[in-house]
């Protein structure tokens, strides 16, 4: 979502990709205003909407990059069930989020965000993990960067697979 800014980093580096950006109607409606500087070999698509009520385009890989702090597991739930209804087996789910450790003490920085935050909190690799589970994600990789964003990525399980473990 948003400028596209990550969209565009994309497409630099997978040329062949075909890159969606998804976001509510009025962050679209400014996305030109946020050219990349480089320049693109392919160009990126925007589609507005609102994702908990809006049908999302389909995809073999799911971004949700920085999105899931800002929700309780009760609107999370609306979102991660949409993106697994729509998503087929093999494709795969990305988060990017900052991952806090299972003690939930660090990174210092994203602690003290989360306990400021209203709506949304940070969460541990176990809870991103058990919560992409329930919705028939499996395979997680969690990948702590070091950096400002860490990664989390489930590949979806054929619904014979998921619906046995349910
Ligand atoms: C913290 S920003 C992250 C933006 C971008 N993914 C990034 O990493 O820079 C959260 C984004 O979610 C979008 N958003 C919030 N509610 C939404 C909704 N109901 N449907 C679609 N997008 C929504 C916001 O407009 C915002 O761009």
């Amino acid at each position: 979502g948003c400028t596209g800014a990550l969209a565009h980093e994309l497409i630099q580096i997978y040329p062949n990709m075909k890159v969606t950006v998804f976001d509510l109607p009025e962050v679209i409606a400014n996305s030109s205003c946020f050219q990349p500087s480089e320049q693109c070999t392919a160009p990126v698509t925007f589609v507005s909407g609102d994702f908990f009520t809006d049908d999302l385009p389909e995809a073999d890989l799911y971004i949700l990059s920085r999105v899931l702090h800002d929700w309780p597991d009760e609107k999370i739930h609306v979102l991660l069930n949409k993106i697994s209804t729509v998503c087929r087996p093999g494709s795969a789910l990305l988060v990017a989020e900052t991952v806090l450790d299972e003690q939930k003490t660090h990174p210092p920085r994203v602690v003290l965000q989360s306990l400021s935050m209203t709506e949304g909190k940070q969460r541990s690799g176990s809870e991103y993990k058990q919560l992409l589970e329930k919705y028939g994600f499996t395979n997680t990789q969690i990948k702590i960067t070091g950096n400002l964003l860490d990664t989390v990525l489930c590949f979806k399980k054929s619904q014979s697979s998921w619906h046995a473990q349910k």
